[in-house]
């Protein structure tokens, strides 16, 4: 059933090489809204780099900062310059830590200019064991929803889950956060370390407003059409 909310894909250019972002950027210009550079490109090339890899394409700068307070800040602050039009933070660093960042985004960038600021709530690679582990009691859903209202209580502007809590966040917490979905895999194709998945057409009409999806692109044979494929079932989940 459709809910009329469209979603748009990002494109995880998950690589150490910059000209190999480069490529991929430029096969998915089509069907990508935007392009996601994370820790593995950023550490690996820099942040000259990442300006090169996004081009002029809308940027996705994914550094899931964490960290205390006053140094999340002050890296928010060197950011700036990339005018990502997203940025992470993990929303397990605290009210206080997520209300700096929002700080040091409204004072450091220009109000035209400002990226969202998106907390991570349980990556999308753990299961509920895996959380248990970290000494989380209770259900994923249950450490999501907590974590997604201290975050937008704390000046977020969006959340990172998986499309199996956009249902109980939206329940929760209505239709201001901006949701960006990973975890997302076309059926058939491999999970690799995912474990909370669903198809770009189950998290459409879930509710996404954003899916990410890196490997089942950039692993494709043909990068360009496996993003347009994607693309397309995004536009059919909707109609
Ligand atoms: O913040 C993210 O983007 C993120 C959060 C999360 O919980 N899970 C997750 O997979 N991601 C990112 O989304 C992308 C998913 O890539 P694929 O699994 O290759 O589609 C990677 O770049 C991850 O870093």
């Amino acid at each position: 059933m459709s809910h009329g909310r469209s979603t748009r894909l990002i494109v995880a250019l998950d690589t150490k090489d910059t000209a190999q972002a480069v490529s991929w950027r430029e096969q998915v210009a089509g069907p990508a809204c935007m392009v996601k550079l994370g820790l593995e490109f950023t550490y690996a090339c820099g942040l000259d780099a990442v300006r090169e890899a996004a081009g002029g394409s809308p940027l996705f700068l994914d550094l899931k900062l964490h960290d205390i307070p006053n140094t999340v800040a002050s890296a928010i602050g060197s950011l700036a310059a990339l005018r990502p039009a997203m940025l992470t933070i993990h929303a397990s660093g605290g009210r206080a830590m997520i209300a700096a960042a929002r700080k040091a985004i409204d004072e450091t960038f220009p109000a035209d200019a400002r990226p969202l600021l998106l907390a991570v709530t349980v990556l999308t690679s753990m299961d509920e064991a895996a959380l248990h582990e970290t000494g989380v009691e209770g259900s994923v859903v249950a450490q999501v929803l907590r974590l997604g209202a201290l975050a937008m209580d704390s000046g977020a502007d969006g959340l990172v889950c998986s499309s199996h809590e956009i249902a109980p966040l939206r329940a929760a917490l209505g239709d201001a956060p901006v949701l960006v979905v990973p975890g997302i895999r076309p059926a058939g194709s491999a999970l690799g370390d995912q474990k909370r998945v669903m198809t770009p057409a189950q998290a459409s009409a879930a509710g996404a407003d954003w899916i990410v999806v890196g490997r089942p692109i950039t692993r494709a044979a043909d990068p360009a059409a496996a993003a347009a494929a994607i693309a397309a079932e995004l536009e059919t989940a909707l109609s």
